[in-house]
């Protein structure tokens, strides 16, 4: 579309946000006009989420700066009831929504108005309140219905309910901040379906998404972040394809990952049996040296599970797996953590910070953790090996800033990801267990992610990869297995491809049960 006259919705200008060393934003300008679905790009750590945190008052940016909305300064830092008042509203990554909450609960949480006298919530005014906004959005839900208990446009549809809630008709800015990533192919279109009915009506919304055929395919124009930096403001989309953005926010050109031969080898490596955990009851599984096995299927399928439970992070009913000549118990109390890597698993969890990193501490420790007992005085801290390790690491998965001492917590989400990655394939497990390894992470990453899993199945190790997405199932697995209510309901191997392990995914089964995406 062509920009509107009249003032911008949103224009920032010499914006900067300084951290120690650390200038995560420089000089940055952006220009969203009304109506508009503008793009936001960038690798890993180049500043999107600094960006969101100022424009939503969670940082004050360095002196300087301007906002405005509507033609109308905002103060910095960012006030909440102003940047309400501004009609300036964030959906987070995956949505953030509290599953065992109901509709009415998710979208009003957090602003329920109390009764004058009794102080208590006016529940029939909440549901009301959000019938009427549903109504709005042209989603008519039960609000009293469990959020976890909805389909994943339904969610979206929450989620959207709640960010525009206080939006004056034809008005607002919603960003989304990676917010499609949980959404299946099916549910994403319906999702751009609302998003463009939002539009249609004169708001306008920022995306930001690491899915670079995403934002090709929906938004009007598109702005790209490199290290802090405006590299491209508001170039028309139809102007790009993902080659030229990949380039424009890299800096360099990338050869897309076609899939290769496989790695795997005769050699049985791994053995799982009888695994029952959470909808998964006696789950049978072999894994070769190199052998590369994917596990999928829509979330509460029991894929995520079978993963946890398989890196020892989560107890199972039942069940043993033998990596060599080590056997655990699946079954066992979880703590046990320490058999698991004596018998050379290695798990990569989904949940960075509250599973797989100690925030506070640095990149080196992060790295090296698992080792400082079996290679030395854990106090002597600084010792070659680590020094050696950690760079090694930092190079191979080209981790921003290459700074060995930074602590973990201050690094980018996708940088986090390639810290616990690395910190792992350092100690060169027998078997690698990784949940959405691609997770958050940019095209660059992602390329230095594949291109390490690859080598570690090379050397002989075997790879479990729970992931929803397709992508990385095609290009890196040597087999797929697609769960379904706690079974294998499909197992492909061969020459994926990712529109086959969609379909398997959401498709129709055997049985005719289920829905094509
Ligand atoms: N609280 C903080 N303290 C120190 N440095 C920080 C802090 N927050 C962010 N940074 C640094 O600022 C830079 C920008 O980080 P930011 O999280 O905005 O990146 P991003 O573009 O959102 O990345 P990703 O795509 O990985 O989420 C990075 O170098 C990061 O390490």
């Amino acid at each position: 579309m062509t920009p509107a006259a009249g003032p911008h919705r949103l224009e920032v200008a010499g914006l900067s946000k300084t951290f120690g060393p650390t200038r995560a934003l420089r000089g940055v300008r952006l220009q969203v006009t009304p109506g508009e679905l503008h793009g936001l790009v960038g690798q890993n750590g180049c500043g999107k989420s600094t960006l969101v945190k100022i424009l939503t008052g969670v940082y004050s940016p360095d002196p300087g700066g301007s906002l405005t909305v509507d033609g109308r300064p905002l103060s910095l830092p960012v006030r909440p009831a102003e940047q309400r008042e501004a009609g300036v509203s964030v959906v987070h990554q995956n949505l953030g929504l509290v599953d065992e909450r109901t509709v009415w609960e998710n979208v009003r949480l957090g602003r329920y108005r109390a009764g004058r006298l009794s102080r208590r919530i006016d529940r029939k005014q909440e549901r009301r309140a959000v019938e009427e906004v549903l109504a709005r959005l042209g989603r008519p839900l039960d609000v009293g219905e469990r959020v976890g208990a909805l389909s994943a446009e339904d969610r979206a549809a929450v989620a959207i309910a709640r960010a525009m809630q206080d939006h004056r008709p034809g008005s607002g800015l919603i960003i989304f901040d990676e917010s499609t990533r949980a959404l299946g192919r099916e549910a994403r279109s319906r999702f751009f379906d609302l998003v463009r009915s939002l539009i249609a009506g004169g708001a306008s919304v920022l995306l930001i998404s690491h899915q670079l055929e995403e934002i090709v395919e929906v938004t009007d124009r598109v702005t790209v972040l490199r290290d802090g930096a405006v590299i491209e403001a508001g170039v028309p989309t139809r102007e790009v394809d993902e080659t030229a953005l990949t380039r424009m926010m890299l800096g360099r050109h990338l050869v897309t990952h076609d899939r290769v031969d496989t790695q795997a080898r005769e050699e049985a490596l791994a053995s799982v049996r009888g695994l029952a955990v959470g909808p998964v009851d006696g789950l049978d599984l072999e894994i070769r040296r190199g052998e590369i096995v994917g596990l999928t299927g829509l979330v509460g399928s029991g894929f995520q599970e079978a993963a946890e439970a398989l890196g020892g992070a989560r107890r199972a009913r039942a069940g043993g797996l033998t990596v060599r000549e080590h056997e655990l118990a699946l079954d066992r109390r979880r703590g046990c953590t320490g058999d698991f890597v004596a018998a050379g698993v290695a798990f990569v969890p989904e949940r960075r910070l509250e599973e797989g990193l100690a925030g506070e501490l640095s990149v080196a420790d992060n790295l090296t953790l698992p080792r400082v007992r079996s290679r030395g005085n854990p106090l002597r801290i600084g010792a070659a090996w680590q020094a050696e390790e950690t760079a090694a690491m930092i190079a191979l998965l080209d981790i921003r800033p290459a700074d060995p001492g930074a602590p973990v917590a201050t690094l980018s989400g996708g940088n986090q990801q390639k810290v616990l990655l690395g910190k792992w394939l350092a100690g060169k497990p027998d078997l690698l267990v990784l949940h959405e390894p691609t997770q958050a992470v940019d095209v660059g990453a992602r390329h230095d992610i594949i291109d390490a899993v690859r080598a570690a199945a090379r050397a002989g190790c075997g790879v479990v990869l729970a992931s929803v997405d397709a992508v990385d199932l095609a290009v890196l697995c040597d087999r797929v297995l697609v769960f379904r209510d706690g079974r294998v309901a499909r197992e492909l191997s061969g020459d994926l491809d990712q529109d086959a392990i969609v379909h398997a995914t959401f498709g129709a089964d055997e049985s005719g049960e289920g829905w094509v995406g």
